[in-house]
């Protein structure tokens, strides 16, 4: 069953979630009733039932299924993997699912940004010309279906986020979760590892499209699909788009909704500028300890300079393997780890704090298609990593 509803909905942080003393989380009426989701012109699927009906379908007809995961609070980093989805298959679909299980209890679940309406009409408003199949004239593709399922249908078994009251069946790749943001968030990939694989269950994705942004989150989604043995996707079909910045540099992120216009723009960038700073560093031989001092001064200087007040604690700012996520030796220079005939790229990536916001971001050094990010001839070389 689809639901195309009318108002009137009615989603706030505060209605949409609900924890009972023992943490476990439910859902209220207002979310999980179909009468809170908007009209839309773009079928949307509140339940597994309605959305499988819908898929053996496409199946049937032979149309490729794309598939961008998100939690909503969509901006143009999240339309840039759409419209990846959009050029190469029959149909796209899109998650809207803020999943609960990648929140610690201390983090940001209850206030996480949530947009449905203005969502659902940026999907509406998207449309991209493909050439026909045979003598067929170009034919128009949109995004065929949001996929909105409430937290009871993705975990039928309950789910808190204290990691020790969980019951249920849980996805951990093992050995890839607790380097780079897993050691600020040791239970974070248990928890989208758990979701994502839940998602491809349910929407059977022939490709699917993650962002750069998440570099580790990607990666490690990739080897989940081989270690499972998945077939939609197949690990080949899970693509990495790149990073879509602000003209500042800033990675576009929906916890940017947090932070006031002066931090946006002034502050949130030093992160990216210091990624570029020892980016520089790199290149000219400098080994990797004395990089991450310099690069920590960038971000420090941001804050010093600052005419309003800020709260500016960089958590970390690391060069990793791309293969195992280890950090790279304190002495690594370019060329000893280019000379260790690894070819394979380096992820430099951090993290850092503004008040209560945590910003990450990342550029890959080397080729980032070796890591199968999606450079393209149209990209604008300065929305890039490379
Ligand atoms: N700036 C961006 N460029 C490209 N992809 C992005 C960007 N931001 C997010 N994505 C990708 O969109 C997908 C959904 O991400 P999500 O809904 O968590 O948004 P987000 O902006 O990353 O949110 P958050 O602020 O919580 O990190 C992920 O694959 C993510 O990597
Ligand atoms: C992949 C994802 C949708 C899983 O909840 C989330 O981690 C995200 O949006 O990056
Ligand atoms: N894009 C990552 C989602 C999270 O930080 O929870």
């Amino acid at each position: 069953m689809s639901a195309r509803l009318c108002p009137p909905y009615g989603i706030t942080a505060t209605n949409v979630v609900k924890r009972s003393s023992a943490g476990m989380i439910r859902t209220s009426r207002t979310l999980s009733s179909l009468s809170s989701v908007p009209s839309s012109s773009i079928p949307i699927y509140r339940t597994l039932e309605g959305y499988r009906e819908w898929r053996r379908k496409a199946h049937d007809e032979k149309k490729s299924v794309g598939f961008v995961a998100t939690m909503g609070a969509l901006h143009d980093g999240h339309l840039s993997l759409v419209k990846k989805s959009l050029e190469a298959n029959d149909h796209t679909v899109l998650s809207i699912f803020v999943n609960p299980a990648q929140f610690a209890p201390h983090e940001d679940l209850t206030t996480y940004p949530r947009t449905l309406p203005r969502d659902l009409e940026l999907l509406e408003s998207m449309s991209m010309s493909v050439p026909g199949s045979g003598d067929a004239g170009p034919a128009i593709r949109k995004p065929s279906a949001v996929f909105l399922p409430t937290v009871s249908q993705m975990y039928p078994s309950g789910i808190s986020q204290d990691t020790a009251a969980q019951k249920g069946t849980f996805v951990e790749v093992k050995g890839y979760g607790h380097q780079m943001e897993g050691k600020t968030r040791p239970a974070f990939f248990r928890g989208v590892a758990t979701v994502v694989t839940k998602l491809f269950n349910a929407i059977e994705p022939t490709r699917t499209y993650f962002g750069q942004k998440d570099i580790q989150q990607a990666l490690l989604l990739r080897r989940m699909t081989r270690d499972l043995l998945m077939s939609h996707p197949s690990p080949e079909n899970l693509h990495i788009v790149p990073t879509a910045r602000d003209k500042s540099g800033l990675a576009l992120s929906s916890r940017n909704a947090y932070l006031t216009a002066y931090e946006r723009e002034h502050i949130a960038p030093a992160l990216n500028r210091a990624l570029h700073y020892a980016h520089g560093m790199w290149s000219s031989s400098a080994p990797k300890a004395e990089i991450l001092k310099y690069a920590a001064m960038v971000v420090a200087e941001a804050a010093k300079h600052a005419t309003e007040k800020v709260d500016v604690r960089l958590d970390y700012i690391e060069f990793n393997d791309p293969e195992t996520f280890e950090p790279l030796p304190d002495d690594a220079t370019q060329s000893s780890w280019q000379a260790g005939d690894h070819g394979r790229p380096v992820i430099l990536s951090g993290a850092m704090w503004l008040g209560k916001t945590r910003l990450i971001d990342n550029l890959v050094l080397g080729d980032a298609r070796r890591l199968g990010v999606m450079i393209d001839k149209v990209a604008e070389p300065n929305l890039y990593n490379l």
